[in-house]
């Protein structure tokens, strides 16, 4: 296992889709511990870049390192063994609609085939516990779970294989604003407690303001600025100027400079 400092690093990322450029030379790091969230317009390329994070797509040019292993390099550990050290929330929580609960989190340790029935159980019920699930909630079908549990119950999946960094897409999508605002409480716990890695794409201001560590704005191909988000907002750019200060961003970002005021605005 690597001791790197850095959990990820992309240097010279290009993606096209035929001769269309989507990403041109791409510079990203990602320092253990730390949560990164990544805004950017529709079509700037978010998901698919988190796809190369993946392994899911191949770029046409440059390097992803992740954990201290290159992706696609052989003899550097297979990328299955690496994917078991990442867990990936995608954003509809993406659970088996036919399983319960249990059955969607035990589903990863299942197919590892290495442990016995009563190892998975107290693995899956330790897991449920740390997302703020009930033992109750185990036999539930996704179809009675709020949006919030779903969530709850991917990020549970996620975590099951004892994932070092996790790749969240919109995690506070659909979510009502107490629900989001849990939820990202709920990272931020368990980025203290379990000293995970977080990257997340997202469009949500207040997870911004309230989980992310530092904010990587992706537009015009690239990465525009990567910063605190006090930082990232300061620089003059058409999107940022948009996505960061209408009336909205205003608000929180005046929240984020004045945190005791918070509860009186
Ligand atoms: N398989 C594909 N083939 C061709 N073009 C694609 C493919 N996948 C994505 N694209 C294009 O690449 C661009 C970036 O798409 P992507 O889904 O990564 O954007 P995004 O920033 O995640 O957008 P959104 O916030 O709307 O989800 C878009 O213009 C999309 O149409």
């Amino acid at each position: 296992m690597s001791s790197s400092p850095v959990a990820v690093k992309v240097r010279g990322l290009w993606t096209c889709f035929g001769k269309r450029v989507i990403h041109q030379d791409l510079d990203l790091t990602v320092q253990r511990g730390e949560i990164l969230g990544i805004v950017g317009g529709s079509g700037s390329g978010k998901t698919t870049f988190l796809r190369e994070l993946l392994g899911l797509m191949q770029p046409a040019r440059g390097e992803i390192c992740i954990l201290g292993e290159q992706l696609g390099s052989p003899g550097a550990g297979s990328q299955r063994c690496l994917g078991r050290r990442w867990g990936v929330l995608f954003q509809q929580g993406a659970l088996f609609s036919a399983f319960t609960v249990f059955e969607n989190v035990a589903f990863p340790l299942r197919e590892i085939k290495a442990l016995d029935e009563t190892s998975i159980r107290d693995l899956v019920m330790l897991k449920l516990g740390l997302v703020g699930l009930q033992p109750s909630d185990a036999c539930k079908m996704p179809s009675e779970l709020s949006g919030g549990m779903i969530k709850r119950v991917a990020l549970a999946r996620a975590l099951v294989m004892e994932a070092e960094l996790l790749f969240l897409d919109e995690p506070t999508s659909g979510l009502d604003p107490v629900a989001a605002n849990d939820f990202d409480q709920l990272i931020m716990d368990l980025k203290n407690a379990l000293g995970l890695t977080v990257v997340m794409i997202t469009h949500d201001l207040d997870s911004l303001a309230t989980a992310c560590d530092r904010v990587a704005v992706l537009a015009d191909k690239h990465f525009l600025a990567v910063d605190t988000l006090d930082a990232v907002a300061r620089v003059k750019h058409p999107f940022i100027r948009e996505f960061f200060h209408g009336k909205r961003g205003d608000r929180v970002l005046n929240c984020l400079a004045h945190p005791h005021q918070q509860k009186d605005s």
